[in-house]
């Protein structure tokens, strides 16, 4: 087997053609243990098909994949009962019940999780004789996710996995992987559209478009280095004189309200704007009420580097 140096996934300069279409052109990224990392990108960037050869579905026509130390063109077979996936639309047996199907998938695994408490954790334990078929989408999903850890595996693959999910199952699911992942030695690959899902789950994300690599790093580090950024204002007397703000840095425009005014300031770095605010507040004792601070988010990120064109349209 191949001496991977201790990661759970390592690619390498990953390539795969479907006739003329080049869905996935020379990517490269690495998986640590104790990572959730979040393939993220536009309508046909690649990231399933990316997936997919990780997860063995799919042979690569070219690179170099590593997953648990095993080359994926010679085969996942001894690292299987090691992954666990969630796939985008999961293809469950539909007549099969419930309980049925999670005895199945732990037949499969040598150290299976507690069936039981695992569908009640999802919250499917009163449907564990309800046919697959019956259930909502929502609930298959969950079903899905229940059944992806059933084996205890040490990798997790996520293809989207709360696209069918209400809030309450979002915020389940990211527990569940967060508590699989975090202090372990285990780790996460997941693709999503949500930022917001990105920015909670991901310690680290890889955009990509067009099948290569745009970025890759903590989605705090993402917004400073592409879009760093800090706007600040608040509510201040009516009376209050330009001139009061004018010499505060970053200092953008003071726009009169009924009643009060709002000053707008906005700086590369929110920590020193911050403390030359609080430095000319003390000097001139100007009221400080309703504070907003935004920063750019990972969307804005996002869209600056892959564009605001629909790919599929
Ligand atoms: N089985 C296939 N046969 C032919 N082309 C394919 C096949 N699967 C994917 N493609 C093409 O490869 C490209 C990458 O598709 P892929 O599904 O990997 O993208 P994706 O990033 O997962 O997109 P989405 O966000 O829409 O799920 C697209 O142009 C897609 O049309």
């Amino acid at each position: 087997m191949d001496n991977f140096g201790g990661g759970m996934i390592e690619v390498q300069d990953l390539r795969k053609s479907y006739g003329k279409t080049q869905a996935v052109a020379g990517l490269s990224f690495r998986v640590e243990p104790g990572e959730v990392v979040g393939l993220l990108g536009p309508n046909g960037a690649g990231k399933t098909t990316t997936m997919e050869i990780l997860e063995g579905l799919r042979r690569p026509d070219g690179g170099r994949a590593l997953v648990l130390g095993r080359d994926v063109s010679k085969g996942l077979q001894p690292v299987r009962t090691r992954i666990g996936i969630v796939l985008q639309s999961s293809a469950l047996l539909e007549r099969a019940t419930v309980g049925e199907l999670m005895r199945l998938y732990r037949l499969m695994y040598p150290e299976p999780q507690d069936g039981t408490a695992l569908l009640q954790r999802v919250g499917l334990a009163e449907k564990t004789d309800a046919q697959v078929g019956s259930l909502s989408g929502g609930q298959k999903q969950r079903l899905a996710m229940a059944l992806a850890i059933a084996g205890n595996p040490d990798l997790l693959f996520l293809d989207e996995p709360t696209a069918n999910l209400d809030p309450q199952g979002r915020a389940l699911l990211w527990d569940m992987v967060r508590e699989r992942v975090a202090g372990t030695g285990r780790a996460a690959l997941l693709t999503t559209h949500s930022m917001e899902e990105a920015q909670a789950l991901c310690s680290r994300v890889a955009i990509v478009d067009h099948g290569r690599l745009l970025a890759v790093g903590t989605p705090a580090a993402l917004v400073n280095e592409h879009c760093p950024g800090a706007h600040v204002s608040f509510e201040t007397e009516a009376q209050a004189p330009v001139e009061t703000f004018a010499g505060v840095e970053g200092f953008q425009s003071l726009e009169p309200q009924p009643g009060r005014s709002r000053v707008h300031f906005a700086a590369p770095r929110l920590e020193p704007l911050l403390a030359s605010l609080m430095a000319a507040q003390v000097a001139h004792g100007f009221a400080i009420e309703n504070l907003s601070v935004e920063r750019s988010t990972l969307g804005d990120v996002f869209l600056k580097l892959t564009g605001r064109e629909l790919r599929d349209a």
